[in-house]
């Protein structure tokens, strides 16, 4: 660990995949005050962005600089929304604003209603199978081995 401590802080990135729902803004808020770097993407189902406001006044105000939410679809039509620009899955390049490097992964962005995904089932696929294939697909691209 104190290989990645510089300046009292964390130089890690953590990518945090549905971390605006219940449990990842929990997470956020733990891996911000630990002074880590968080990448949040999310596409906002059944969640809102004010979360993202809340855990960024919970958490320390110097350490809430390092917290970054991003608009993202991660399912079939894999879609991330950032500074205007729509990038489709095939075009997602992280690469364009380094800060989005990231180091490890906890994924979270799933469906989970147990009616909703019998009534629905090829929705979940889309969402939690395709989703978290596009998620390591994206680890892969960026060397990151840690889930
Ligand atoms: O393809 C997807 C699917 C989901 N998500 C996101 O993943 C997160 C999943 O979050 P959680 O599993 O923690 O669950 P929720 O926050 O959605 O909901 C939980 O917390 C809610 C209270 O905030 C309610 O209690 C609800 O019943 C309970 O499941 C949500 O933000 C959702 O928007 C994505 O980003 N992409």
């Amino acid at each position: 660990m104190l290989l990645f401590f510089t300046n009292g802080c964390f130089t890690k990135t953590i990518l945090v995949t549905g971390g605006a729902g219940f449990i990842g803004t929990h997470i956020v808020v733990q891996l911000v005050n630990e002074c880590f770097k968080v990448l949040i993407i999310n596409n906002l189902n059944n969640s809102v962005i004010e979360a993202v406001d809340k855990v960024k006044e919970l958490v320390v105000l110097e350490l809430s600089k390092k917290l970054q939410f991003n608009l993202c679809h991660l399912g079939l039509y894999l879609q991330i929304t950032y500074n205007e620009c729509n990038l489709t899955r095939v075009e997602l390049d992280f690469t364009y604003n380094n800060w989005l490097r990231f180091d490890a992964v906890i994924h979270f962005a799933s469906l989970k209603a147990v009616g909703e995904s019998f009534d629905n089932p090829r929705q979940y696929f889309d969402n939690n199978l395709i989703g978290t294939i596009n998620l390591y697909e994206i680890m892969a691209k960026y060397n990151c081995k840690k889930v």
